[in-house]
């Protein structure tokens, strides 16, 4: 294996995952709310948070730089919520063999089909008018199957951009079809972490050889790259300038976005809109499967943690857009 790589004592003891349970017993860490899950050993450290979702857990995120270039679509509507969802890809074959999978391109397992499927049921009441995914099979799988599961029926439909002949290729030609159609835009900038000389070794293999702390590092910190790879830093480079530049545009015009990535690039994206430190973020881990949602109003995003089912009153409360989609929902079925 090419490249020395520095080691850092591991400052932070605590671990935190988005998931969809809830308990009593929180504390906050700036403004975001942090529940303890109970504990579990990794790499010898007693870890075990948990970033729950429900009212009490909305943390408003400071208003973004809204993009100045001269479009009007992009003109903050005073009264319009936008919802953003975050879902990191269900299992892949190589979560399954705990092999580093970075830039590989891996299917889902048909546990990580189930996770995509469950996940899309919980989100299937929320409006999504456009999907983002990475370039990886893995987060596409997830957002179509996520996507066959919600109540508004629309398909959605992969934008073939990558030339013109392509574009051309792939037009629809019925307003009517275009309406029951979402379109999903795939983006290499939203891919996992490019895991250099680890891709395709085996985790505990690779902790056995070089140490836990080592590879914790390699895995979770935020500025040392593994070997040849991408470090989380970099990976946010691409990531959320991608996010703020192509996907806050979408949101500010109202529009209701799904993204499907990676536990990286969406550990990257929340770092961002969560105000995580580098040191914060170390113990954030997100889960396979887990859609997380966030509402952006009047230039703020408000986190609204992971809906833990289609009907969660919390969700629906909150937002005057949400209940009201959820409303006309019900009466196209009744
Ligand atoms: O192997 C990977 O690409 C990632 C995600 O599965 O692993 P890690 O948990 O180290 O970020």
């Amino acid at each position: 294996m090419a490249g020395a790589v520095s080691h850092h004592a591991l400052a932070s003891t605590q671990s935190y995952r988005w998931s969809a349970q809830s308990s009593r017993f929180g504390k906050r860490t700036g403004n975001v709310r942090w529940v303890r899950e109970g504990s579990r050993c990794y790499g010898g450290r007693k870890l075990g948070f948990v970033c729950t979702s429900g009212s009490q857990q909305s943390s408003v995120v400071e208003p973004f730089q809204l993009p100045s270039d001269g479009n009007s679509d992009h003109t903050p509507k005073k009264s319009s919520e936008s919802a953003l969802i975050l879902i990191r890809h269900g299992e892949s074959l190589w979560n399954e063999k705990n092999l580093f999978t970075g830039c590989v391109d891996v299917p889902l397992t048909p546990k990580g089909v189930e996770e995509a499927i469950e996940a899309g049921k919980r989100i299937c009441n929320i409006p999504i008018d456009m999907i983002y995914t990475s370039s990886l099979i893995r987060a596409q799988m997830t957002a179509m199957l996520a996507m066959m599961q919600h109540r508004r029926k629309k398909i959605p439909i992969i934008m073939h951009n990558e030339s013109e002949q392509a574009h051309r290729w792939s037009q629809i030609y019925s307003e009517e079809t275009k309406k029951q159609s979402i379109p999903v835009i795939t983006a290499w900038q939203l891919n996992e972490r490019m895991y250099g000389e680890l891709q395709g070794l085996n985790k505990q293999e690779t902790a056995d050889r070089f140490g836990n702390e080592q590879v914790h590092e390699w895995r979770r910190s935020y500025d040392i790259p593994p070997p040849n790879g991408e470090s989380l830093e970099m990976c946010a480079e691409r990531a959320v300038a991608y996010f703020k530049d192509q996907i806050v545009p979408q949101l500010v015009a109202g529009k209701h976005v799904m993204v499907a990535a990676h536990g990286n690039s969406l550990r990257s994206i929340i770092m961002h809109l969560d105000k995580l430190t580098s040191q914060e973020v170390i113990s954030l881990e997100l889960s396979t499967g887990i859609p997380m949602l966030y509402i952006f109003k009047e230039g703020k995003f408000i986190r609204r943690g992971s809906p833990v089912g289609p009907s969660e009153a919390s969700v629906y409360a909150y937002t005057r857009t949400l209940s009201k989609y959820r409303q006309k929902l019900d009466s196209m079925v009744s």
